[in-house]
């Protein structure tokens, strides 16, 4: 198989040491650039002992620099840098030639307006939001397949949108009365020094944040919208908890009149049936990150609340890898033509 020449661009924090854990094994990939400021100049097995015995374990760190990126032939780059950081190298790295995965939120939403709201500053460049598609391989494979900028979608829309977009589809519940409930472990928010991450401060703890505007409802209401055909505007509680990865999240929704629990079941295995990194886990069943975390599945089990009309989607995720660096490969694997499943057989 020829290999694909591949940059990973922020290589040391946590999503970057994912894509390393599989890119380093993937057939179909030849890694020739990994970036950090802080690790350049030292050797893959220096800064992570863990790839010492990896295929590219004497690449070398180096400055996230276009020129010099684009130097090692590299054809396609992973962006794994903070969202406003990462616009501005993909142009770079786009004038250079380069197709993008990015996995910052930077091209993730359609309206600059948007971005601002949620993000606090101007989108860095709003020229290029039209040419980007957000990857989200369930929904978006045919675009997915010829595009040469995707935004990576995030952790926590993931584990909403996947379960949510096929009941919204089908006109199966009242879009107004959609509440997301999500747990995150703390690998969520990056690899770096913040002392409310602390171990002391989160290890036998739990709390809700970001309420009640979390910057991921921007992402969340705009796919959601899109597949109800209106605006849809929902609640959502994001929550840290003590575990390194996996993200848990129960959704609920007015059933409309007359829905049955067949007719949810029904809806999510027509849209999944075929999907290569959903499990459907059928009624009655509650995901669980133990069954997910490394892997880049999501398993989606639904129940329904006779007493109150309401339909529970319980949903998990491992935020590194479904809900970042995986599904970003998925997106890699779609762009070059390979099978979804390529380097991600992970139980
Ligand atoms: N963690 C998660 O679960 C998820 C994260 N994401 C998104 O993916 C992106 C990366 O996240 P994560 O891996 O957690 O972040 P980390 O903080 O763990 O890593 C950030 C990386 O970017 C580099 N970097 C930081 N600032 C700059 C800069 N100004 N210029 C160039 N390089 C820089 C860092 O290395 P150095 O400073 O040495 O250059 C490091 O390699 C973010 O946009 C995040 O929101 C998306 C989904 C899930
Ligand atoms: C636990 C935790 O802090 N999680 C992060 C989610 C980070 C992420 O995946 O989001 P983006 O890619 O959109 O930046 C947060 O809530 O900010």
């Amino acid at each position: 198989m020829n290999r694909i020449k591949t940059a990973i661009v922020g290589a040391s924090g946590y999503t970057g040491m994912e894509l390393l854990r599989t890119l380093l094994t993937h057939p179909a990939v030849e890694l020739t650039a990994v970036t950090s400021r802080a690790e350049a100049g030292k050797r893959l097995d220096e800064v992570f002992p863990r790839f010492s015995k990896a295929r590219s374990a004497a690449l070398t760190f180096c400055e996230p620099d276009p020129d010099l990126i684009a130097s090692t032939g590299a054809e396609v780059a992973f962006l794994a840098l903070p969202h406003g950081v990462a616009a501005e190298i993909a142009r770079a790295l786009l004038e250079r030639g380069l197709k993008i995965i990015d996995l910052s939120a930077d091209f993730r939403l359609r309206s600059p307006q948007v971005y601002e709201e949620f993000y606090g500053h101007p989108h860095p460049a709003t020229d290029l939001l039209e040419e980007a598609v957000y990857g989200l391989p369930e929904i978006r494979e045919e675009q997915i397949k010829n595009a040469k900028l995707i935004a990576s979608p995030g952790c926590y829309p993931t584990s909403i949108i996947l379960p949510l977009l096929p009941l919204l589809r089908n006109d199966l519940i009242d879009h107004s009365t959609i509440v997301a409930n999500s747990m995150s472990g703390v690998s969520g928010a990056g690899r770096k020094a913040d002392l409310t991450l602390l171990f002391c401060e989160c290890n036998e703890s739990a709390r809700a944040y970001g309420v009640p505007k979390h910057r991921h409802l921007s992402e969340i209401e705009q796919e959601l919208s899109i597949a109800a055909a209106e605006n849809v505007t929902i609640s959502f509680i994001p929550h840290l908890i003590p575990v390194n990865s996996g993200i848990v999240t129960s959704t609920t929704a007015r059933l409309k009149p007359g829905v049955s629990a067949e007719q949810i079941e029904q809806a999510l295995e027509s849209a999944y049936a075929d999907a290569a990194f959903v499990r459907l886990l059928g009624r009655g069943k509650a995901a669980d990150t133990k069954m997910v975390t490394r892997t880049n599945f999501i398993d989606i089990g639904f129940e329904i609340d006779s007493r109150t009309n309401r339909v529970i989607l319980m949903s998990a995720e491992d935020n590194l890898c479904k809900g970042a660096g995986g599904q970003a490969i998925q997106s890699f694997n779609i762009m070059h033509g390979f099978d979804q499943r390529t380097g991600l057989e992970n139980w």
